[in-house]
């Protein structure tokens, strides 16, 4: 049975520091049951503040970075090394600094790799990268759009209800146009998802998805466990 927990914290940077706190400990407990962790990032602002909260953790030194696998729940489908993708920004607030293995870094293809501009075929690859990784998701954190988006599965686009596991996203209302997303599916795949939000601009799709409106992506990213909304004071002012 799958749980729901919304937390809420007075502002933006404790609700950064509340998730990284959260983070190590849910990355330890999962190595000393599995003897591993697999954790999803996202993109965007708050994902980005929740990584640089990360590296000033005198805990997080207690986590054994060589088995930890990280994946993405979405990517700007941009070159590599783009400011603007979302592993740069992860690689630059955070990763770049820890002692990871290479391979178990498993950032989505760039625009620029092997299937060149075919974002079909680089989200494929990637589909195909997460099955051979034998990873059940431990943790996938998902930043909330304004208007309800997640990953970069947005309200009403046709590529939000997409099946398997990885999708190619065209059109995406919020730019980059071309974006690779996991799938409604591999999200709720996840034994806890965690939807972290904050600031007045994300009020009104947090209160509607805390609603139950499953027209919002946000709505129906349940974690297979629990499911937990991390939001500062503004983000969660409608609920
Ligand atoms: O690539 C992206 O842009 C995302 O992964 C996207 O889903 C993001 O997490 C939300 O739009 C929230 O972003 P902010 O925290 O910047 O508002």
């Amino acid at each position: 049975m799958s749980e729901t927990v919304v937390v809420v914290v007075p502002d933006a940077d404790l609700l950064a520091s509340v998730v990284a706190a959260r983070l190590v400990t849910t990355i330890i407990d999962a190595q000393a049951v599995r003897g591993r962790a697999d954790v999803v990032l996202t993109g965007g602002r708050v994902a980005a503040k929740v990584l640089r909260a990360v590296k000033e953790l005198p805990a997080a030194e207690a986590i054994d970075w060589s088995r930890v696998d990280l994946w993405w729940g979405d990517e700007r489908f941009l070159p590599s090394g783009d400011p603007d993708r979302n592993e740069t920004q992860a690689r630059e607030a955070l990763l770049d600094a820890l002692p990871l293995v290479p391979e178990r870094v498993h950032a989505m293809p760039p625009a620029d790799g092997a299937d060149g501009d075919d974002a079909a075929a680089a989200a494929a690859r990637y589909a195909d990268e997460l099955a051979a990784g034998g990873a059940t998701f431990d943790v996938l954190m998902l930043g909330v759009g304004e208007d309800g988006h997640v990953a970069s599965l947005f309200p009403g686009h046709p590529d939000a209800t997409a099946e398997g596991t990885v999708t190619a996203v065209h059109d995406s209302p919020k730019p980059p146009p071309t974006r690779i997303s996991l799938t409604m599916p591999a999200i709720r795949s996840a034994a806890q998802v965690w939807l972290v939000a904050a600031g007045p601009d994300k009020a009104d799709a947090v209160g509607a998805a805390l609603g139950g409106d499953t027209a919002l992506p946000a709505a129906r990213a349940t974690g297979a466990t629990r499911t937990v909304w991390l939001l500062d004071a503004a983000a969660a002012a409608k609920r």
